[in-house]
């Protein structure tokens, strides 16, 4: 219930906490890959994008509720899935988003327990020592009453998101072994152990992360690594569909973008979405004489 009630409510864009909006009357579908794409970081950003937003065929469409689950023969258990994405693709509501639909009994119901925790809010107690148990009491407090037995008779899920933003030092070559749930140790110890299954081997592990910090984790301890790769030009329809109840605007909004390519290749990352929303509902609803925004540059002007 308390996961729920986390997840529901969301922060857009850069707004602060407080401005919430419900996930579900705004969560459009995103376009996200098994495998990742290895483009390298050398083009103009707009170019990148372009190309970014052309399919590959040899690219896999996954699913965000699908990541745990075997989808060919091939595969064997997926316990580790690290899903990489660049600023403000849709890795945290893809976080938010699964987290819900669990909570709501809709997706993935073999799972007993989902556990999110912020990579930002775990650089806060960098330098405690704790036991996976009570680690999972700060961050979880509705979760006091568990007891390690529970832990490791259910099927937990946890989810480190925004891995980019951790300040610990992962050191998978050389580390305490630890087994037990119980067992006190500093946190960077605590999720070595838990990503390399020594703690909990049955629990399945999520890491969300930007390319550049994605690294920091062996790919011989990853099953499977996905990638959000933004919304396809029908979803970012849909996104300004689902955002504005008024049709007629969002009907005037869409046909802007497709107007000026640079605005809708750059619709591909979700964040540069909610930008183009505020400014040009804004701007079309206040009686505007002024041109619309064409170019990002034109956008961050008037946001
Ligand atoms: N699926 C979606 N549906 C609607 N809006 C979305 C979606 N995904 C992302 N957004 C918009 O884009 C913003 C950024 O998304 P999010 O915080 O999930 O990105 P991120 O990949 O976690 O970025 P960062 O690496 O910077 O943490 C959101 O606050 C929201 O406004």
């Amino acid at each position: 219930m308390s996961l729920k009630r986390r997840c529901e409510h969301v922060t857009e864009g850069t707004h602060e906490a407080g401005s919430g909006t419900l996930l579900n009357k705004i969560y459009t579908e995103l376009y996200i890959t098994e495998g990742q794409s290895e483009e390298v970081d050398t083009q103009h950003e707009v170019r990148q994008l372009e190309r970014t937003s052309k399919k590959n065929i040899e690219d896999t469409p996954i699913k965000c509720q699908d990541i745990f689950k075997v989808l060919s023969e091939q595969q064997r258990h997926i316990r580790v899935v690290l899903t990489n994405g660049v600023a403000g693709v849709g890795k945290t509501f893809s976080v938010q988003k699964f987290s819900l639909d669990w909570a709501e009994g809709l997706e993935n119901q073999d799972i007993s327990l989902v556990l999110p925790l912020s990579c930002r809010e775990l650089n806060l107690i960098r330098d405690e020592q704790h036991s996976l148990l009570s680690l999972l009491h700060v961050f979880h407090p509705t979760l006091q009453k568990i007891r390690a037995e529970d832990l490791t008779v259910w099927k937990l899920l946890f989810i480190f998101d925004g891995l980019d933003e951790s300040r610990f030092s992962l050191g998978f070559n050389k580390h305490q072994l630890i087994s037990d749930v119980t067992q006190v140790s500093s946190v960077e110890v605590l999720l070595v152990n838990l990503i390399q299954g020594n703690l909990l081997p049955s629990a399945l592990i999520w890491i969300t992360s930007r390319p550049a910090a994605a690294h920091q984790i062996p790919p011989s301890c990853v099953d499977r690594i996905t990638e959000v790769r933004g919304f396809t030009d029908s979803q970012k329809e849909e996104y300004f569909r689902r955002r504005f109840s008024d049709e007629d605007l969002s009907k005037r909004i869409i046909s802007h973008i497709k107007a000026s390519r640079s605005l809708h290749i750059m619709c591909l990352i979700p964040v540069f979405c909610w930008i183009t929303a505020i400014v040009l509902e804004d701007m079309m609803t206040r009686d505007q004489r002024g041109e619309l925004p064409q170019t990002l540059t034109d956008l961050y002007s008037h946001f």
